[in-house]
């Protein structure tokens, strides 16, 4: 299908308005799948207009904390009625923007819109508690107030559900939100934005600013009036944003890396374990924080399962993926497919054996885009760097154990600790995995990746500041609990 994407620059959105950056600087948002196309123009903003946007934000935000929950998640709803009635076009921007195939981009958008009824239903719940009190003539409670004005720092591997399971649930719990996007995805950012202004939310509480992340980021993160940070990124970022919160007292919630595991026990369905690897690793061209990277086999089924595995992984169809029966789109940029193709030389250096896939996809209808090949090494073991570092590319290391002990100590033998799978037929694997697996996210008989909206998603270890998004643990972040005494 064919939507008309205007090549125009797309402003900052402060105040209720749409504003020219003063650098007069813009970037091209270019289509990975083929770089001639330009999705639009991106603005390189300044220090000074995060610096406006904040201060609209902060005053705007002292009424908007005085309405109703169920006022402000009024304008939520209509935010999703919007996004509902754009979803073709926000996805076709968001697939040629970062490459995800068309019906990954409508499914994301669907969430993204499902991601905003459900906290626009929160404005109705409960936000504290009675506790007794020691004195008998006293009432006890907890209530909750917002932070203020929040800071939004968004990666583009989810550029339309990512800022929405952020800017949502701090919108309805009262606060005002300046959004950075990924200013490779920052167009579809923009659109998600429109969505917010024609829901009619009142001016300076919905707020984005582009640039560059050391720019728009760093003066998020450094501003005394910015109450709190919530990022998705990567590690080393996420550490700068976190310790410059740390240190001017603001709150911050980090969502970084992960080097997901998919165990497979002797006694699995190889089937289904191969189809939901393939999944987990590829789709999205593994870039997903969730994505699986490491397969760690029982010798028993290690052949089976590798034999199925590249059978399978043979019939992916690579291409754009606006086109019809494409199965995996390009990575998201050029800088994300050297990173992809420096680590299968790492590999390959360190000595695993390359099975499948290895090298970029090249001729007509590639050669203008960043394609690269599922990729399988063989013969990995824990300490390779392929086994270690997020890749964020389709790229997965089997590693062969002898039994499920051996498998479970190698699954925890990376920093991260996001989100893992066993596929087992057995209760006691399964209870012994959930138990011991060091991950913020446990499936069983399922792929690593795959979030629901209303249950609370985040790592354990170097993958998150702990603290967790989504579902109601979004209102621990978002909100500060205030204890009441009454007599
Ligand atoms: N956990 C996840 O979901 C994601 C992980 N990554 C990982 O990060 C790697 C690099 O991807 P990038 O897009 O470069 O991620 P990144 O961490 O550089 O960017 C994420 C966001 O942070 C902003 N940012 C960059 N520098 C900043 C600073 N100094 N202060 C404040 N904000 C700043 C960026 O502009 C963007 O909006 C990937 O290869 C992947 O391994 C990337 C995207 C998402
Ligand atoms: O797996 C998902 O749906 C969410 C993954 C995610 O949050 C990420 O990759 O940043």
């Amino acid at each position: 299908m064919t939507v008309e994407t205007k090549k125009e620059t797309y402003l900052n959105y402060v105040n209720g308005a749409w504003v020219a950056s003063a650098s007069g600087e813009t970037k091209p948002s270019l289509n990975p799948a083929n770089v001639n196309d330009v999705v639009g123009y991106v603005q390189m903003s300044t220090k000074e207009e995060v610096d406006q946007a904040v201060t609209q934000a902060k005053i705007a935000q002292k009424a908007w904390k005085k309405l109703s929950g169920n006022d402000r998640g009024a304008f939520l709803y209509k935010a999703a009625d919007v996004l509902e009635s754009r979803l073709d076009e926000i996805a076709e921007c968001m697939t040629r923007e970062m490459g995800k195939t068309f019906p990954e981009a409508k499914g994301e958008t669907a969430r993204g819109i499902a991601i905003l009824r459900y906290y626009a239903g929160e404005g109705l719940r409960k936000v504290g508690d009675v506790i007794p009190s020691t004195d008998s003539k006293a009432l006890m409670f907890t209530s909750r107030v917002p932070l203020g004005v929040v800071g939004v720092i968004t990666p583009w591997n989810f550029p339309v559900a990512i800022p929405i399971w952020k800017m949502a649930p701090a919108l309805v719990y009262g606060n005002a939100i300046v959004l950075k996007p990924a200013q490779e995805t920052a167009v579809t950012a923009a659109k998600v934005i429109e969505c917010f202004e024609q829901a009619g939310f009142p001016p300076g509480i919905v707020n984005l600013v582009t640039g560059s992340g050391s720019v728009i980021g760093q003066a998020l993160t450094d501003h005394p009036d910015v109450n709190g940070i919530t990022f998705t990124g990567s590690n080393g970022v996420g550490k700068g944003i976190g310790q410059g919160c740390l240190a001017r007292g603001a709150k911050y919630q980090l969502e970084m890396g992960g080097k997901n595991p998919v165990i497979v026990a002797a006694d699995a369905d190889i089937d289904l374990a191969v189809e939901s690897t393939i999944a987990g690793a590829f789709r999205s061209t593994g870039q997903k924080c969730t994505a699986t990277s490491r397969v760690i086999i029982e010798a028993a089924v290690y052949e089976t399962f590798k034999e199925k595995l590249l059978a399978k992984t043979a019939e992916i169809t690579i291409g754009n993926g606006l086109e019809e029966g494409i199965w995996m789109g390009p990575s998201a940029s050029e800088g994300q497919l050297n990173t992809v193709l420096h680590y299968i030389e790492k590999g390959k250096e360190e000595g695993a054996t390359l099975l499948a896939g290895g090298n970029c996809v090249t001729g007509e209808g590639y050669d203008d885009g960043y394609f690269v090949e599922p990729t399988i090494f063989d013969n990995v073991t824990s300490d390779m760097t392929i086994a270690q570092e997020e890749i964020f590319g389709p790229v997965i290391a089997l590693i062969q154990v002898n039994n499920l002990e051996d498998a479970l100590t190698i699954a925890n033998d990376v920093e991260f600790g996001l989100s893992a799978s066993i596929f087992t037929s057995n209760i006691q694997s399964m209870l012994s995995f959930v138990e011991d697996m060091e991950a913020g996210l446990i499936r069983i008989n399922s792929e690593s990746a795959g979030v629901e909206l209303q249950a609370p998603f985040g790592g354990m270890k170097q993958s998150s500041s702990h603290s967790r998004e989504q579902g109601e643990a979004a209102k621990e972040f978002f909100t500060s609990i205030k204890t009441v005494f009454v007599k």
